[in-house]
């Protein structure tokens, strides 16, 4: 089967990025993705890209990261005909959880996940909307393989390769996809 190539989508998308210098602090390049979710065309291309993608991988489970992990994994679960995982910010969870802390760019933080979010050996992808230091990504990571998922592959749709976090990821072991990246930006 033919696959949406992500290299031909890899600047039509990066083009709609917007960039907020400053935001939320100083010294920060705040790499705004709503404009891609407002204009339909733009958000379907963004979409079907991760769907062509593990539509045929015997994905299980999609695991999207607070908050805007949430907007795209949930979709691209439901057009996988497949359950969804929030990975949430500390202290929102209801039910017993699992925790992991982590760093960020600006800041630190815990994301939890109920303990029977995974069962032991389904196919997880873990989803978001960038990588900077890969923090979130790597607590989202070991928070799904705690509860016995097998993790295919960690994938967003920005990576920031100057803040180390895809290096990271792929250090430990961790397949990574992200469509299109700000090097040198
Ligand atoms: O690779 P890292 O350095 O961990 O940074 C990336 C994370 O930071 C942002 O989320 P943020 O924590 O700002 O939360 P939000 O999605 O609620 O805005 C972004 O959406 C990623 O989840
Ligand atoms: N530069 C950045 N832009 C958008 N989201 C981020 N999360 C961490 N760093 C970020």
């Amino acid at each position: 089967m033919s696959t949406l190539d992500p290299l031909n989508h890899a600047d039509y998308i990066r083009s709609r990025i917007r960039t907020v210098p400053d935001w939320p602090q100083a010294g920060v390049q705040f790499r705004d993705i709503t404009p891609l979710l407002q204009d339909p065309k733009t958000f379907r291309v963004l979409v079907d890209v991760f769907v062509h993608r593990y539509m045929d991988q015997r994905i299980d489970l999609i695991a999207g990261l607070d908050a805007r992990g949430f907007i795209l994994g949930s979709v691209v679960a439901y057009e996988l005909n497949i359950g969804f995982v929030p990975v949430r910010k500390k202290g929102k969870l209801p039910y017993t959880t699992v925790a992991e802390e982590y760093e960020l760019e600006y800041g630190n933080a815990t994301v939890e996940v109920h303990t029977d979010a995974c069962q032991p050996g389904q196919r997880v992808v873990v989803l978001d909307d960038l990588v900077a230091t890969g923090g979130t990504m790597m607590a989202g990571v070991k928070l799904l393989s705690r509860l016995g998922g097998e993790i295919v592959e960690a994938g967003a749709i920005v990576d920031l390769p100057e803040l180390g976090g895809s290096q990271l990821i792929r250090q430990a072991g961790i397949p990574l996809f992200t469509l299109c990246d700000f090097a040198g930006h």
